[in-house]
């Protein structure tokens, strides 16, 4: 089975390049794509800006790019921020965006997509589909997609954000709050997560989604799963504490993993 790695070191103000990549037979740097929901940015919303090469507003999230951004630049000129920080797409069923903030970005080239006609998928869905679709097949093992504003506020929309992570189960896709951030570990693979200590943890979860785990064994948690049993109504691994910079997770079920994010972030 192969091995799949992953790191929250866009977290970090500049990516380190992981060892094997640093050689040329290691696997390329990932690229990162962000999307921008309807929900208080968090504070290191600037710095998942500069690491994203494709930024996209999920409808109403626009607003917030436009009210929120400014203030975690308390030294500039709101409207320098607005002007230097414009997303490459606005997307969504257009029911949460302010005219005025259509208006802004789109002087300054944003693209629109309407898909109001859709009243079945979430703007974050879309935005998702975008960004699929308009990546080649051959760069989406290298892809991640970073989702502010996921977490927190309203169940309906944070379930329907954790839906998409078992949607669109083959692109990566971290979920991040204020708080702590998520991702799914599917099935298919041998997961090894390389924690950067200085940004995240020592809280962590593991979670059975889509159906229940008839057999998980992890590696460096406190709580560490042998062959365990976890499903709803069962076990499943919450309050755990990363014990080891280096976690593994190998499960035959699709699994969430999350992880607290530290405040000095
Ligand atoms: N409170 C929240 N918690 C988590 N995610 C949210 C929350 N509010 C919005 N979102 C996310 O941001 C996206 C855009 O939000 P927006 O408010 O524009 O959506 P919407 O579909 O108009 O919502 P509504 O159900 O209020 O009509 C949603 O698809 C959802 O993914
Ligand atoms: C069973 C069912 N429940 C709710 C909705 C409503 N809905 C789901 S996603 C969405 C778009 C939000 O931007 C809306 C309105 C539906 N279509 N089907």
């Amino acid at each position: 089975m192969e091995v799949m790695t992953h790191s929250s070191k866009f977290l970090l103000p500049s990516i380190p390049r992981s060892s094997s990549s640093s050689s040329n037979d290691g696997p390329p740097p990932l690229t990162y794509a962000l999307v921008v929901l309807n929900q208080g940015l968090p504070r290191f919303a600037p710095l998942l800006w500069n690491h994203a090469q494709l930024r996209l507003c999920a409808d109403g999230g626009a607003n917030r790019l436009y009210d929120e951004m400014p203030g975690l630049f308390p030294n500039e000129d709101p409207l320098d921020v607005r002007h230097r920080l414009k997303p490459d797409v606005i997307k969504g069923d257009m029911d949460s965006l302010r005219t005025e903030v259509q208006e802004f970005y789109v002087n300054l080239g944003t693209q629109i997509v309407d898909e109001s006609y859709d009243q079945d998928t979430t703007d974050l869905h879309k935005c998702i589909a975008f960004i699929r679709d308009s990546t080649p097949e051959l760069d989406k093992s290298n892809l991640c997609i970073l989702v502010v504003g996921a977490l927190g506020g309203r169940f309906d929309h944070e379930i329907g954000n954790l839906n998409v992570l078992h949607r669109f189960s083959n692109l990566q896709i971290v979920l991040l709050s204020d708080d702590c951030l998520i991702y799914l570990l599917p099935k298919t693979h041998f997961h090894e997560i390389h924690i950067v200590p200085s940004v995240e943890g020592p809280h962590c979860g593991l979670i059975p989604i889509g159906a229940p785990s008839l057999s998980t064994t992890t590696t460096g948690l406190q709580w560490d799963l042998a062959n365990t049993e976890m499903r709803f109504g069962g076990l499943i691994s919450t309050s755990n504490i990363v014990r080891e910079d280096k976690i593994t997770v190998h499960s035959d079920s699709d699994l969430l993993w999350t992880i607290s994010i530290r405040k000095s972030t």
